[in-house]
């Protein structure tokens, strides 16, 4: 159905192509998994299927790319419209209309469909994405994930025979990404479309692929075959296969249940040992230790809740580089970075969040989690004094955001949106660069070393608008880190990310939290949350419905246990580098 002959893109100036040598041939009513590190070309490739590159991305493609027979290159997106359904990275960029049922019928009105057809797909698809409440809302006031089952379910009315997926279930919470999984495999197994999806998230995915193809670096050719094969050599694996590479397992599993079922074995070699976890108290802080208060974790909800703002205890932080003193390093703190009382948040007219009682310590990471619009984003924007309270209050270092000017606030606290971009405006990655040391006041070259240090090969010279979804999240993270505010937050901060990446970035946060920085993920991706927060708060329809240790919190949950605890289970692990530690 999809067929790639000796294909390679080469954008603008690059010195080398971004894909090249790629031969592969898509079987019809297969699901295909695309996968390999950020920034190697998998968006690339999945443009030259839907045309979009290089019709609208610019470069150039050489080889020859057909669909259904139809060339890529001689017919431009449009004139693949009725064949093949794309959902990129970005929802926004491809949101036509503006309600969400007006999205969802767009598609069958440009094929020229029957009003009967139309509105019964829209009731089903409305149906099957969970999006029947929001049918008449504009789509610019959903949470990201909702934008993300509306881009997902305005591809899936037209009934096309091909699906082309970026990073389907980036934005999606665990559940509604395994339910839109179950969705294309029906649509696989049952009409017998054709789907190449690229994701990051193969504990997600990997276990529904009928093949898996690898780029294993730019510009090299891909490598095609089974899924556990392909597995077994891949840089980028998730954590049951990490965890079956460990324990020697043959075949590989690919699912949490394959996995249990060889389980017992680990499981004995792990009887008696625990988990080193070290929580804010117990980390070493290295030089800031002695200045920062104890009982800062806030792990018991209810002093949670009405525990005043702490500013009995002020504590100089230092910039992370230690010595060098700048604008946060001289201003005071309070012992808890952030807190909440009573706090209700309205978006139009929906609670958005109701009597959320909060703390952030110094030194201590929390993971937000819970469904799409539980209220995590509106949450983090309630730290920035992007949303102002309806009742109760939220103190950050002490100030209240809403009514503290930016340049104030920025000394407390920093936000990298869910939408990187939102955060970028200069030209080249070298001036946003130059620019965040500058806002900083950081030694220059302090924000490039970082995009280095997240993410090699990042090109100074490149727009940030051509940069990879990962190229580009690592840029936003760096100019957010140089500023070192003593809160930092993070909207879901793994989009785009490999493995690799997002275990650098773990570790360059793990080592702000030691110096007494506090960190607010709201995520989704339970495997970053089980790696890095001390904490996890679980929001469920704007309340908070948990809020405690890490491991408490999610290993007793089935939708945000990760794939190590599900395995292992009843044990405590919940990592693949805990299981290894123990075991060395
Ligand atoms: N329009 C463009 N102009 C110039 N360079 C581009 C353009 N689009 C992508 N690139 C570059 O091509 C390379 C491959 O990008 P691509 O988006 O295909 O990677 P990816 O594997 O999808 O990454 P991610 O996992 O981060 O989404 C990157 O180095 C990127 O900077
Ligand atoms: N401008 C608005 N008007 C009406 N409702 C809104 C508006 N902005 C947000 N909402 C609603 O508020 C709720 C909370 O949204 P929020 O973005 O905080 O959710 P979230 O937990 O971050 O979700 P996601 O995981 O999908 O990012 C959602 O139901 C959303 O649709």
């Amino acid at each position: 159905m999809i067929r790639f002959d000796n294909v390679s893109v080469t954008y603008g100036d690059a010195a080398a192509p971004a894909i090249s040598g790629v031969d592969l041939t898509v079987p019809e009513g297969e699901l295909v998994l695309l996968v390999g590190p950020s920034g190697v070309g998998k968006s690339t490739l999945l443009g030259a299927v839907s045309g979009l590159v290089p019709h609208f991305t610019g470069g150039t493609l050489r080889g020859r790319v057909t669909v259904g027979g139809r060339d890529t290159r001689t017919h431009k997106p449009r004139e693949l419209a009725d064949l093949v359904g794309t959902v990129g990275q970005d929802p926004l960029a491809h949101f036509v209309t503006d309600t969400v049922e007006d999205e969802l019928a767009y598609g069958m009105e440009s094929l020229g469909l029957a009003p009967e057809v139309m509105r019964r797909r829209v009731e089903d698809t409305l149906d099957l994405l969970g999006l029947a409440e929001l049918r008449d809302r504009p789509i610019a006031t959903l949470s990201g994930g909702q934008q993300q089952r509306v881009a997902i379910g305005s591809v899936l009315t037209p009934h096309p025979r091909v699906l082309v997926l970026d990073e389907p279930t980036s934005a999606l919470d665990p559940a509604a990404a395994e339910e839109v999984l179950a969705v294309l495999q029906r649509l696989v197994h049952d009409l017998g479309t054709t789907v190449l999806m690229a994701e990051h998230r193969l504990e997600r995915v990997v276990q529904y692929a009928d093949q898996v193809v690898l780029l294993p670096g730019p510009g090299v050719a891909p490598v095609v075959g089974e899924p556990a094969e392909v597995m077994a050599a891949s840089p980028v694996y998730p954590p049951v296969v990490g965890l079956g590479r460990l324990a020697g397992w043959d075949p590989l599993p690919l699912s949490v249940r394959d996995a249990r079922r060889r389980a017992p074995g680990i499981r004995e070699r792990l009887a008696g040992l625990s988990p080193t976890r070290t929580g804010p108290e117990e980390g070493d802080r290295g030089a800031d230790r002695a200045s920062v208060p104890d009982g800062s974790s806030g792990t018991d909800r209810s002093s949670a809740t009405d525990r005043p703002s702490g500013r009995r205890t002020f504590m100089p932080l230092r910039g992370a580089s230690g010595g060098r003193e700048r604008g946060s390093a001289q201003a005071e703190l309070p012992e808890h970075l952030a807190v909440t009382t009573r706090l209700g948040v309205r978006r139009g007219r929906a609670e958005a969040l109701r009597g959320v009682g909060i703390t952030v310590g110094a030194g201590e990471t929390v993971a937000l989690m819970g469904r799409n619009g539980a209220g995590k984003s509106t949450l983090l924007s309630a730290f920035v004094g992007m949303v102002e309270p309806a009742s109760g209050s939220v103190l950050v270092g002490g100030l209240t955001p809403h009514r503290t000017s930016p340049r104030e606030l920025v000394r407390q606290v920093g936000l990298v949106p869910q939408e990187p971009r939102d955060l970028l405006y200069a030209d080249t990655v070298a001036a946003e660069c130059a620019a965040a040391d500058a806002d900083a006041g950081a030694e220059p070259g302090s924000c490039r070393a970082l995009v280095g240090e997240l993410l090699p090969g990042v090109r100074d010279a490149t727009h940030p608008r051509d940069l990879s979804e990962g190229q580009r999240l690592a840029l936003a993270l760096a100019v957010v880190l140089t500023g070192r505010p003593p809160l930092l937050l993070l909207d879901e901060p793994t989009r785009g990310l490999d493995y690799a990446a997002k275990a650098r970035l773990v570790v360059v946060l793990q080592g702000l939290a030691r110096k007494g920085h506090g960190i607010v993920l709201a995520t989704h991706d339970v495997e970053l949350a089980a790696e890095l927060a001390h904490r996890v708060v679980i929001l469920a329809d704007g309340e908070i419905v948990a809020d405690g240790p890490t491991a408490d919190v999610v290993v007793s949950s089935p939708a945000f246990a990760p794939q190590v605890a599900k395995i292992l289970a009843p044990q405590p692990w919940l990592t693949v580098s805990e299981v290894r530690e123990a075991l060395r």
